[in-house]
């Protein structure tokens, strides 16, 4: 579905990305991890057109999308939430999703959105500003508006972040949903380790702006370098 092949992204002399590259299947979750300073913002700029790689290839189903402005990236198939979430703040939610939903590439399943509403405990809050919000409904906010546009990929940065545990397991839950309710693929950041093993497929890893390793999550997590890489950062894996 989503192959990075060899990329890399320098801003002045600092090296964010340095020739990375993984394969994101079709309707796999794929969790993205490193510390802080990883590059794994950066990657999810490069793939939703936010950047343009300094050197290397980004294919959705073997076109080449590393040359596309965001909105053609988008139109494309590949939806992304932000790390800082960025909702237009003098609409209401229930416009929020709308004005996602009026750039939909694909208007087929008029109920996905409503019934990702429902799933996602919307309902109650959509007459009101995202100010209103808590952290949580901001966060589901966002990731229902990147579904509006029917994705084939759905890039979520750090969708856990601010969540506690409990909010933190039923985002999982509802992960899994809108998978099953709409077949994509889903690449996840997250620094929650326990959350991102239990989420993810396939584990790709990265450090100091290098890819690690990329794999199934039970072998990935034995390899040394990330083992180092997350002690290094008195984590454990
Ligand atoms: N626009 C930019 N200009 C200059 N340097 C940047 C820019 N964006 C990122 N960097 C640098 O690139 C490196 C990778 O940053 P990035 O935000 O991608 O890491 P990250 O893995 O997402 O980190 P975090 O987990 O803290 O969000 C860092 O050294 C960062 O300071």
């Amino acid at each position: 579905m989503l192959r990075v092949e060899g990329v890399s992204k320098s801003f002045g002399g600092v090296q964010a990305v340095d020739d990375v590259s993984f394969t994101v299947t079709d309707t796999e979750i794929h969790g993205l991890i490193g510390p802080n300073g990883a590059g794994k913002t950066t990657m999810i700029n490069l793939i939703s057109g936010f950047l343009r790689p300094t050197q290397g290839r980004i294919l959705l189903e073997d076109r080449e999308i590393q040359n596309m402005p965001p909105e053609t990236v988008a139109r494309s198939g590949i939806a992304r939430t932000f790390q800082n979430l960025r909702l237009f703040r003098n609409l209401t939610v229930r416009r929020n999703i709308e004005v996602a939903e009026s750039h939909a590439a694909d208007a087929s399943d008029p109920t996905l959105i409503d019934d990702a509403i429902d799933r996602f405990g919307l309902g109650p809050v959509l007459g009101l500003a995202p100010d209103a919000l808590s952290y949580g409904h901001m966060r589901r906010l966002e990731i229902i508006r990147a579904l509006a546009l029917r994705p084939r990929v759905l890039l979520l940065d750090e969708p856990a972040a601010g969540m506690n545990t409990e909010e933190t397991e039923e985002l999982f839950r509802n992960l899994l949903w809108l998978r099953e309710r709409h077949p994509c693929a889903i690449l996840l950041i997250d620094h929650d380790l326990k959350f991102i093993m239990s989420a993810s497929e396939t584990l790709t890893v990265m450090n100091m702006g290098r890819l690690l390793a990329s794999g199934l999550p039970q072998d990935v997590t034995k390899n040394e370098e990330v083992i180092r890489a997350y002690l290094g950062h008195g984590e454990t894996v």
